[in-house]
């Protein structure tokens, strides 16, 4: 059955009725859809409120243009309210294509898979990423003009450490000595007893602590988990730069950014930061070579610290949550992963954790890889705002063509394309959608999959990404007995509805829960 969490309501007003009386009311996911949070694809409603460039003429040939009668606010409160609901009801309404009014200026977004696939591989070369990466530094970091340091210059290096399975050696093998040992404290503290903790503090917060530590090193603060925690929720309020708007989430930015500062000048000597791994120092010293204020440098690596922790974490939870609500497929997981260390590391996780990050990969681990997978497609709404540096046509849908000025701005609805257009019952979470092999070795046809963006912004982290959700599955799954309760801790049999206010991807619901104790069987496993 279907779960009730994709039927939501859209956020419609009293006084936005009008706008939508000519709009059939169809279940949410009918129609379609900076690093990390999909982080690019979170920030499109903050560079609208942030650009002055719309100014220009920009129009995105002759697209309808979604109708509003608040020419400045445009659709800019929907969006911010549950972007999915919006872009769903635009798609309905005036197809795979259609400009946007957001304040003074316009957006195009493109809905269908054809569309998607044109932006990203993007042949003609004419569109980039810096403003919504300038938007992320200023609200994040509070650093200004940094995005062509960050796309040029640090993306590639990230890409080196995170992207390649060599690349990441180092970081996994820190990352899983982290990680194996704040669940054998877990394990310990449990003891034979039972416990409720909220979802976010077993998964978020545990991966949280395990990457910080093993990309940063013993003396990265993780104590400021409870500040990060308050920016990544809220990092849309952080973004916006209206006075007096989000003021506790600023605040906990600012606390959060101080924190980092201060880690920076504990830690820093010359262009190295003692302790932390290969990779953030090859990024500190080309943040260094900038001979920026020990403020900006801060902010760099913080915008950086947000783009590796905020969507592994809410994938975690994520997973979890669909996993936990389908008993079946979450033993279907446990199984394979059973099987895997039976056979092939003599019953021993330690083994496991011990060998090289490719024991992960798709190979051995079909379902859980595929699990991971399913869960991005759930839970990606739009992503990927671009512009357009020079003019350039896209074809989209049954092969029409859309132009795009220099200046323009296009926005990528992925939330409908992921789960409508060719998925079978793609409104369902599906374990084995991305199984790429049969059980006979054959190969299957999997489903296009854009959880990591695709073309020359692929995700630069999606290697060491998928290595921390499933590690973090395996510990978790092996040690503990785990079942998802409500705040009153009663079992969640179906998920209740995610929050649909994150542009970026939707977040279960802060209420829900896991009880959780040792794993009684195969006994000993502690
Ligand atoms: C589940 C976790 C993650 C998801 C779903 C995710 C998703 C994405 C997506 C969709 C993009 C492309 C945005 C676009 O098209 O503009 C992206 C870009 C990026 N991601 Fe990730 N990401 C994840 C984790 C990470 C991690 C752990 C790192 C670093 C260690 C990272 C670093 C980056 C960087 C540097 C970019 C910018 C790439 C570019 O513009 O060239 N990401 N990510």
């Amino acid at each position: 059955m279907e779960s009730p969490w994709l039927q939501q309501s859209f956020f419609q007003p009293e006084w936005a009725k009008p706008l939508w009386n000519n709009v059939k009311e169809k279940e949410l996911w009918n129609e379609q859809g900076m690093p990390s949070a999909v982080l690019l694809a979170g920030l499109f409603f903050v560079v609208l409120i942030n650009l002055n460039a719309y100014s220009r003429t920009v129009t995105g040939g002759k697209l309808p243009t979604v109708h509003s009668y608040l020419p400045f606010i445009g659709s800019v409160i929907e969006y911010h309210k549950n972007s999915h609901g919006l872009l769903s009801k635009c798609q309905d309404k005036y197809g795979s294509a259609f400009n946007m009014r957001v304040l003074w200026g316009t957006v195009t977004v493109l809905c269908d898979e054809l569309g998607i696939k044109n932006t990203f591989r993007d042949k003609h070369k004419s569109l980039n990423t810096y403003y919504a990466h300038d938007v992320a530094h200023k609200g994040i970091g509070l650093v200004k003009n940094a995005a062509h340091l960050a796309v040029d210059r640090l993306f590639p290096i990230y890409a080196k450490h995170f992207a390649s399975m060599d690349g990441m050696t180092a970081v996994a093998v820190a990352y899983n000595r982290e990680a194996f040992s704040l669940t054998t404290a877990l394990a310990k503290d449990l003891g034979d007893s039972t416990k409720v903790y909220p979802l976010r503090e077993v998964f978020s917060k545990k991966i949280y602590f395990a990457s910080c530590k093993s990309i940063f090193g013993e003396r990265y603060p993780i104590e400021n988990y409870s500040d990060y925690l308050v920016v990544d929720e809220n990092f849309i309020s952080v973004m916006t730069p209206i006075p007096f708007f989000g003021g506790k989430a600023k605040s906990a930015r600012d606390r959060l950014k101080k924190s980092v500062e201060e880690y920076i000048a504990e830690v820093g000597k010359g262009s190295t930061l003692e302790g932390a791994s290969e990779a953030m120092n090859e990024i500190y010293a080309a943040v260094k070579e900038q001979g920026l204020s020990p403020q900006d440098e801060a902010g760099i690596v913080l915008a950086g610290i947000w783009a590796v922790n905020s969507n592994t974490g809410n994938t975690l939870n994520s997973l979890f949550s669909f996993l936990l609500s389908d008993p079946k497929s979450f033993m279907m997981v446990r199984n394979e992963m059973d099987k895997v260390i039976e056979s092939k590391y003599d019953g021993k996780i330690e083994s496991l954790l011990a060998a090289p990050p490719t024991s992960l990969s798709s190979t051995d681990f079909p379902l859980l890889e595929s699990a991971v997978k399913e869960t991005l497609r759930m839970i990606v709404l739009s992503l990927s705002p671009r512009q357009a540096h020079k003019e350039t046509t896209i074809t989209y849908g049954d092969g029409s063509t859309v132009n795009i000025a220099k200046g323009q701005f296009i926005m990528l609805s992925l939330g409908g394309a992921h789960r409508g257009g060719s998925f079978v019952d793609g409104r369902k979470f599906s374990l084995t959608r991305y199984v790429a092999t049969d059980t006979d070795g054959t190969d299957r046809r999997v489903p296009p999959f854009w959880g990591f963006g695709e073309g020359a912004h692929l995700c630069k982290g999606r290697y060491f990404a998928l290595h921390e959700i499933k590690l973090f599955f395996i510990l978790t799954a092996w040690y503990f007995d785990m079942a998802l309760v409500d705040s009153n801790g009663n079992p969640v049999r179906e998920l209740p509805p995610f929050d649909p206010g994150n542009p970026g991807a939707i977040r279960p619901p802060k209420d829900l829960s896991v009880r959780i104790s040792r794993r009684k069987s195969p006994v000993g496993k502690v």
